[in-house]
């Protein structure tokens, strides 16, 4: 499903801005929007502000000032919009953050809990909710290893697990914060070409922080280019030329298309277990 642009953007970041506690400051009087159904990409240097620009989106990280507002919930400071919100912002991170003891199924299941009250989450979840997530684990063509252990899959495997994860929480929208740093060439092609096609058929907005130009050029319907905590780009792929290569790169030296993941693996790689509530 191509974006909508008559329809007024889901997501609308004004003049926001991040400094870090230590003063680093990550983004600065941001303001950007993002249309029901399009997949944008993320590009910039390793620090430019892509990680925290995707993680205010549902306020994993709280901005210093400025604001996010959903055109459904409203502005995501009052904690009622906020919870909403993030119950329909589904995330997909570069370690995934499955746990690994667990089956297939039964993480993929826990994209279900923000609809469930924390007690519920002792107990069995509904006939319905198992029924979607074999659905989800379908769709990303994992169905035949529901019952395996994620530990016993192979990374890609794993990276699916995690998107079907997302689908279960029925997303209107996704977050992909480098979904495919820790994968070789061949399984990142095949992970975004799934993520897009999932996000294509069922109208979700996506925003994909990506460290390779030629993933982004081939994937996203829209690039935004970060240096320095703000952004120097936001067009399509075909109109990123040599000159706003620059300016997204600051004259560095620019990921190739041969560089694998183990070299622009990002600074903030996040470790710690994080399941949005
Ligand atoms: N939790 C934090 N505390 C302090 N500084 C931080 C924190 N997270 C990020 N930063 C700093 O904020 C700046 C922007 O970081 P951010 O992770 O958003 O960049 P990025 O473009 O995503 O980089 P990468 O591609 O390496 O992930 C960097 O200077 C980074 O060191």
């Amino acid at each position: 499903m191509p974006p909508n642009l008559s329809q007024p953007a889901m997501l609308t970041v004004d003049k926001l801005g991040v400094i870090y506690p230590g003063g680093v400051e990550a983004l600065r009087s941001t303001s950007v929007s993002f249309q029901r159904g399009e997949f944008t990409v993320l590009l910039g240097l390793s620090g430019a502000g892509k990680s925290t620009l995707l993680r205010t989106l549902n306020h994993l990280v709280t901005p210093t000032s400025g604001q996010v507002l959903s055109s459904e919930f409203g502005q995501l400071t009052d904690a009622a919009n906020l919870r909403q919100h993030r119950r329909k912002t589904a995330m997909v991170f570069q370690h995934h953050q499955l746990i690994l003891r667990h089956s297939a199924l039964d993480n993929v299941l826990t994209g279900r809990l923000a609809y469930h009250g924390t007690w519920r989450s002792f107990f069995p979840l509904p006939r319905e909710d198992l029924q979607l997530a074999l659905h989800c684990l379908e769709r990303v063509g994992l169905a035949d290893k529901a019952l395996m252990r994620v530990d016993q899959l192979s990374g890609g495997q794993q990276q699916r697990v995690g998107i079907a994860r997302a689908l279960a929480q029925q997303p209107s929208m996704i977050l992909a914060d480098e979904p495919v740093a820790s994968l070789d060439p061949a399984t990142s092609e095949k992970v975004l070409s799934l993520l897009k096609r999932i996000c294509s058929e069922d109208g979700i907005t996506a925003v994909v922080s990506l460290h390779q130009l030629e993933y982004a050029q081939r994937f996203a319907d829209r690039i935004i280019g970060l240096a320095n905590a703000h952004i120097v780009f936001d067009a399509t792929p075909e109109e990123l030329n040599d000159n706003q290569l620059a300016r997204i790169y600051d004259g560095h030296r620019r990921p190739q298309p041969a560089e694998t993941a183990a070299s622009a693996l990002p600074s903030n790689a996040v470790t710690e277990l994080e399941i949005v509530p």
